[in-house]
């Protein structure tokens, strides 16, 4: 017997961070978006725990036990006192360090997956504790649609949508650390006074209404900066994808894939054969936002 769960990538529509803390996380107000972008991590009773991916970054994933997906088996496990026996397969076609959240999304799978294989009774609730242990970004990835993220991104609050909308990413030929672009974000904003994050009432009203002028207008990443000091050749990329038209453009998360807010799935098509033209990164995915976060299939 075994349980597959899909799960989906994020975009990051809104991503206000604040001064470090005193445990070096930032307060953040993260708007975050699940995109049509998917992982399936499938668990099979095993002799001990092991793990297995495949995938075009799948060289990249590490399968030992820093994994996430086996990060959350080893955390459910543990709560019910019994062995983390199971065979983890991810399925990956989130890209690897890019910044949509693509471990977090195997962490979250492999959660309510070993959940349901086990029939360890696991709530949402308890669910939600489990991911926020994890990542920040785990407990979206477990809910997915839209959400904002207050603390370090982990306490949420679903957002209604009113419309689907349309993106193109652009992968970048390497991979971006997460610490490595919050560092550069503390160095960059040295000797400046940095305001509380605070969502923006514009951007949220223009996801209510599902009007994607509003949104293009409202997009907002405080960590784009630090990301292209970084990794400066992202700027080439993000201009390929505006001269195509696209309405908005944008690191995702702490980067380096780019995100591109199209009018309609026309013009979005236009933006990806014009950014894989373009020879500014390696890959050019289309997805649509919100979906649904992790489900058993
Ligand atoms: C950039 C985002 O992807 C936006 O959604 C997230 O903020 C990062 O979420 P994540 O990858 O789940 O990050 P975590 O595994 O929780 O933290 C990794 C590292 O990122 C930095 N970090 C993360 C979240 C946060 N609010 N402040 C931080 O400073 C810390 O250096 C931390 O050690
Ligand atoms: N299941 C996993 N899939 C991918 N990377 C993983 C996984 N588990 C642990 N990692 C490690 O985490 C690092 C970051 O990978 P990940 O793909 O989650 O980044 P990300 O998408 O930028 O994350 P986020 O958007 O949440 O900041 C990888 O380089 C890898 O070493």
């Amino acid at each position: 017997m075994s349980v597959t769960v899909r799960v989906p990538a994020k975009v990051n529509v809104q991503l206000a961070v604040g001064a470090a803390r005193a445990d070096g996380f930032h307060d953040l107000a993260n708007v975050f978006l699940a995109v049509g972008l998917y992982d399936e991590v499938t668990v099979t009773p095993a002799e001990e725990l092991r793990i297995t991916c495949v995938g075009p970054d799948a060289d990249q994933v590490p399968l030992d036990r820093t994994n996430l997906a086996a990060r959350a088996a080893i955390a459910l496990a543990a709560r019910r006192g019994i062995e983390p026996a199971v065979h983890l397969h991810i399925a990956k076609d989130i890209p690897v360090a890019g910044g949509m959240a693509g471990g977090s999304a195997d962490g979250a799978g492999a959660l309510l997956a070993c959940n349901a294989l086990w029939n360890a009774g696991a709530s949402r609730a308890e669910l939600l504790a489990i991911c926020a242990e994890l990542g920040s970004d785990v407990p979206f990835s477990l809910v997915g649609g839209a959400a904002l993220g207050v603390g370090r991104g982990e306490r949420l609050t679903a957002l209604e949508v009113g419309g689907t909308f349309h993106w193109v990413f652009a992968m970048a030929g390497r991979g971006l650390s997460t610490p490595a672009v919050f560092g550069e974000f503390d160095r960059l904003a040295q000797g400046r006074e940095i305001p509380e994050p605070v969502a923006s009432a514009e951007l949220l009203q223009a996801l209510a209404k599902g009007d994607v002028d509003a949104l293009a207008g409202a997009v907002s990443n405080d960590l784009q900066p630090a990301a292209l000091s970084l990794f400066p050749e992202l700027a080439d990329t993000l201009a390929a994808g505006r001269g195509a038209g696209a309405l908005a453009a944008l690191v995702s998360g702490s980067g380096p894939t780019t995100a591109f807010l199209a009018r309609d799935a026309e013009s979005a098509e236009k933006v990806a054969a014009a950014l894989r033209a373009s020879g500014t990164c390696r890959a050019v995915r289309m997805a649509q936002g919100p979906v649904a976060g992790a489900t058993v299939l």
